[in-house]
């Protein structure tokens, strides 16, 4: 049994900085063809303006940013998810259908925590 797995990544990146280029490849694809990164990207932004205006304390700093980095970083896995789905089949199957819907509802369990530590953070310095 051929248990060398190198040997079967034949498109397998050549260094450390190829590495990164695909990364940002893949970055900039689900840019270009997912809707839902856009609104996540922009609203980072958003957020991250209002945090330098508000003057957010440290603490308050790391957890907008684990928020806003965790969004974007599960959208980018499921991105990934839903072409291996597509990859898989063009055809209705209960199983893509599972595995697709599963991964949007960890990106929205995700993005409804991060909304709440939002909130948690500016409501007061907005309305106090
Ligand atoms: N091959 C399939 N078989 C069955 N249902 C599918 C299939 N492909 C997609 N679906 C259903 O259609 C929905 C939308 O699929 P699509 O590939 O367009 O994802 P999307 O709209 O880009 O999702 P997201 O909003 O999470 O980015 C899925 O959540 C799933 O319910």
């Amino acid at each position: 049994m051929n248990t060398d797995y190198r040997g079967k990544r034949p498109f397998k990146a050549k260094g450390v900085l190829q590495s990164f280029y695909y990364a940002f490849e893949g970055i900039k694809h689900t840019i270009m063809t997912e809707r839902n990164m856009r609104i996540h990207m922009l609203i980072s932004i958003l957020v991250i303006g209002t945090g330098f205006i508000l003057k957010i304390t440290a603490l308050e700093w790391l957890f907008i940013l684990i928020a806003v980095g965790g969004v974007i970083s599960l959208e980018l896995i499921n991105t990934a998810l839903e072409r291996l789905v597509d990859l898989a089949t063009n055809d209705y199957h209960p199983l893509a259908k599972q595995a697709k819907d599963v991964a949007a509802g960890a990106v929205m369990v995700y993005a409804l925590l991060s909304i709440i530590i939002g909130l948690i953070i500016f409501l007061p310095k907005l309305i106090g």
